[in-house]
């Protein structure tokens, strides 16, 4: 099984308004393919390691691995690209540019890369609506759809430079619980049917006990 993910020894101290240990010795892999969620209390610091391991925040102690390959101490504007390419993210409120059509807002992490034409990225994003379902949206205002749509644009916008890991900030936080079975039936194909590896932070027992694998925190340490 090859390791997509890999965070070892991992700290983080908070210095303000007084120094902090906010994640203590934080290690574990995702292996390509596999659903994980990760659970615990609120203050737990499930946010602070996702920003970590999603490169957004440098500033830590310890190793982190992507595809193999260390990622910490890298420049800028590596980690920039590195998440542009590797990494996709889906939030609880779905960020998407209110006055843009749902297939603009999908197409653009690939316009940020650009390695490909125009046209290859609009036939590239109209594959994902289809695949999500919502072919029939793309002309629609993102601001005209929707939260369950909207949180299914997301993922497309996700998908769109076939990133090794998805990596999501309760994704499911905001919609009601038939949305939420929908993005859950969506996340369990991408990982068995297209071997994209999930990350996952939720407060939801009932989606995380259906992943391969949950992380379970407590006072920034993994206890599971
Ligand atoms: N910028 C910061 N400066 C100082 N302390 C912080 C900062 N950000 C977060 N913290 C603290 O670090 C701890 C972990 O926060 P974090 O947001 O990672 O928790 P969480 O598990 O994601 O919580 P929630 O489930 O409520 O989102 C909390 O005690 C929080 O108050």
């Amino acid at each position: 099984m090859s390791v997509v993910l890999e965070a070892k020894h991992i700290n983080k101290y908070f210095k303000k308004p007084v120094l902090f240990h906010v994640l203590k010795d934080v290690s574990f892999q995702i292996n390509k393919g596999e659903f994980v969620s990760i659970m615990g209390k609120s203050g737990s610091g499930k946010s602070t390691l996702l920003y970590i391991l999603s490169t957004m925040d440098t500033d830590y102690d310890g190793e982190l691995y992507l595809n193999n390959q260390l990622i910490t101490n890298q420049t800028r504007d590596y980690l920039s690209y590195i998440r542009n390419k590797h990494i996709g993210f889906v939030f609880q409120f779905h960020y998407l540019l209110p006055e843009f059509s749902v297939l603009e807002n999908v197409m653009l992490p690939a316009k940020k890369l650009a390695e490909k034409s125009h046209q290859e990225i609009e036939s590239k994003a109209i594959e994902k609506l289809r695949m999500l379902d919502i072919e029939n949206l793309a002309h629609k205002k993102a601001s005209q759809i929707s939260g369950g749509e909207k949180q299914r644009v997301s993922i497309a916008r996700a998908l769109i430079n076939n990133p090794t890991i998805l990596m999501g900030d309760e994704p499911t936080g905001n919609l009601d619980s038939q949305n939420s079975e929908n993005v859950f039936d969506i996340f369990k194909d991408l990982s068995e049917n297209q071997g994209l590896s999930l990350l996952v932070v939720t407060h939801d027992q009932d989606f995380a006990k259906r992943t391969n694998r949950i992380i379970s925190m407590e006072d920034g340490m993994i206890i599971t």
